[in-house]
């Protein structure tokens, strides 16, 4: 079990029909979002021009990498077609997860749900720490709930990241925050993470205990009603989201925006919560609702998955650059370090 990662109940395959009966209702939007990534990131790959600190000696290694930000060739994935809309298809590509990394309110042991609330001195540690965890693992797109700690989160792990690429905001809510945030040079595009930030991966909203201390919250009502409240599966909190409501925004969000983006060969890293992720994750396992009640995640610790021929196959929390597990799983991510070993040592 990776050290902080608190995971367990990975049982049989069962059927979900509960979340196959996602809601669309912002399918329009969602559409939007994802042409202006698409255009964002459609130079993937690395500029053959960059200087990206090494200088003119890695001009021919950054040139080889070119068709290795993603960790594999596209090929036609079997299953999962009605995913996307992606042209290019890929039969591999990394998925990260990262739940933020401690917050204030997380420090002061409050419900926070939905409230906005940065990360603590300690959070901001986790985060760099869980940045060099994934330094060496090939990042081509990053969704961010829209709120405050998980986009501190993704912002600080990328500064710890071996490639040098600038992940930048996408501002998609208004023409006017599209168009003037525009960017006119493709090798700079090329040198930049497109960072997208969506409601829909944000913290399950916790209703009336937001704001309320968890400690006294269980004294107050009984230990058990709590954790119900808190680890169940369709039972809300007065006047919140149960994480079957939960699931119902983000797996929907996670299979309309996410899911193309790794069937086309895109390595792409989230930056979410502890439910909004405990939810993709049943989706990603297909964890059973019994089972989901004890998947427990740990501030600041990422999660590597591979999607590979339309599955997802977990590999645990990579603990360091080299962590040999992770990268011997993948030829094309041990390419893809080796080459950051060579542009960098
Ligand atoms: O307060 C919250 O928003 C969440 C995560 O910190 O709490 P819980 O541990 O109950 O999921």
């Amino acid at each position: 079990m990776a050290a902080e990662v608190y995971y367990q109940a990975i049982g049989t395959v069962q059927s979900h029909s509960h979340l196959n009966n996602l809601n669309r209702h912002q399918k329009h939007q969602n559409n939007i979002v994802r042409l202006v990534a698409r255009d964002f990131i459609s130079g993937n790959g690395l500029s053959r021009r960059s200087t990206n600190r090494s200088g003119r000696r890695n001009c021919t290694v950054i040139r080889s990498l070119a068709s290795q930000t993603s960790v594999v060739d596209p090929v036609l994935s079997p299953s999962r077609s009605n995913a996307g809309d992606s042209n290019k298809k890929s039969n591999e590509a990394a998925l990260i997860l990262i739940r933020h990394g401690e917050s204030l309110w997380n420090e002061k042991n409050l419900f926070t749900g939905c409230v906005d609330v940065p990360l603590s001195k300690k959070g901001i540690d986790e985060a760099i720490e869980a940045g060099k965890r994934i330094s060496s693992i090939p990042v081509d797109v990053i969704f961010t709930s829209a709120l405050i700690r998980a986009q501190m989160t993704a912002m600080l792990a990328m500064t710890q990241h071996r490639r040098g690429k600038v992940p930048i905001m996408l501002h998609n809510e208004s023409e006017r925050a599209r168009s003037w945030s525009q960017v006119f040079s493709e090798d700079t595009k090329k040198q930049s993470i497109p960072v997208i930030a969506a409601w829909q991966l944000n913290e399950r909203m916790y209703g009336e205990l937001q704001g309320l201390n968890k400690q006294e919250t269980a004294d107050r009502y009984g230990k058990e009603q709590v954790h119900e409240w808190r680890r169940s599966y369709d039972i809300p909190p007065p006047n919140g989201e149960s994480l079957e409501m939960c699931a119902q925004r983000a797996v929907a969000y996670f299979r309309d925006q996410i899911e193309p983006q790794l069937l086309s060969g895109k390595n792409v890293m989230i930056s979410a919560h502890g439910n909004s992720l405990r939810s993709i994750i049943m989706y990603l396992d297909k964890l059973t609702s019994q089972e989901v009640i004890s998947l427990e995640l740990s501030t600041g610790i990422p999660m590597l998955y591979i999607f590979k021929e339309g599955r997802y196959i977990r590999r645990g929390s990579p603990t360091r650059p080299s962590e040999a597990g992770v990268y011997a799983y993948t030829k094309r991510l041990a390419l893809y370090k080796q080459k950051l070993d060579d542009m960098f040592q």
